[in-house]
């Protein structure tokens, strides 16, 4: 069944020398959400922005801060996140062996707690964190890039997780490959908030409130 999505633009795709006015613009185009996708080249194989940036973006976002952290460690980095204003932070499952602790100090420093999912990480291994997390991020690629290509399989998964967490306030998102292509599978998969860096950031700042209109509607099984 088809549902509306919330569009989750990622400054990833953005011009890394005007990310304040990236934000602006996407705000403008009616993004509710902006994804800051912080990597640590270590947990991934890239290295991107740290709290600061967040603090400096901050005054530019409107909507929600949803921060995606691909770093190990994460919890010696949950305050400055926090402090930086973060509303979402989303520590990846396979950053610890204690994710349960930083799931609960995330709440703990007044944001939202995400658990974000790797392709290789199988569903089981949610099951007993259910009750310490806010949103779900489902990874249809492998961290650290963007532009690359969802993984087909990851919508099956998708599908699984929105059953096991029936009847929770959990939302899914999806983060990673996300086009015009593949917006429709994963939300009638059952995904609420669809992550998009270069389908949304493709074509300048002149173009993305197109682009955010464009992959909502085909989240939606309208044809664009
Ligand atoms: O976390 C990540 C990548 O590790 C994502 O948030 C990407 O930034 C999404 O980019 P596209 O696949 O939409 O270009
Ligand atoms: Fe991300």
């Amino acid at each position: 069944m088809s549902h509306a999505v919330t569009i989750c633009p990622s400054i990833l795709a953005g011009d890394f020398a005007a990310l304040g006015a990236e934000c602006r613009a996407l705000g403008e185009a009616g993004a509710d959400w902006i994804h800051v996708d912080v990597m640590d080249g270590h947990f991934v194989p890239n290295i991107t922005f740290g709290p600061q940036m967040c603090a400096a973006l901050r005054p530019h976002v409107t909507g929600v801060m949803d921060v995606h952290l691909m770093i190990a460690p994460v919890d010696p980095y949950i305050d400055a996140f926090a402090k930086a204003g973060a509303d979402v932070i989303t520590a990846h499952l396979e950053a610890g062996p204690h994710v349960h602790r930083t799931l609960q100090a995330i709440r703990g420093a007044g944001c939202k707690a995400g658990l974000a999912i790797n392709p290789g990480t199988g569903i089981e291994a949610v099951g007993h964190l259910l009750d310490d997390i806010d949103l779900l991020c489902v990874m249809t690629v492998n961290p650290g890039f963007g532009g690359q290509s969802l993984i087909p399989a990851m919508v099956e998964k998708v599908r699984a997780l929105k059953a096991l967490t029936a009847g929770r306030p959990i939302r899914i998102q999806v983060d990673g490959g996300v086009t015009l292509r593949t917006a429709r599978s994963v939300a009638a998969a059952g995904a609420d908030l669809l992550v998009a860096g270069s389908a949304v950031l493709q074509g300048g700042p002149a173009a993305y409130a197109r682009n955010i209109a464009a992959l909502r509607d085909a989240a939606l099984g309208v044809l664009v």
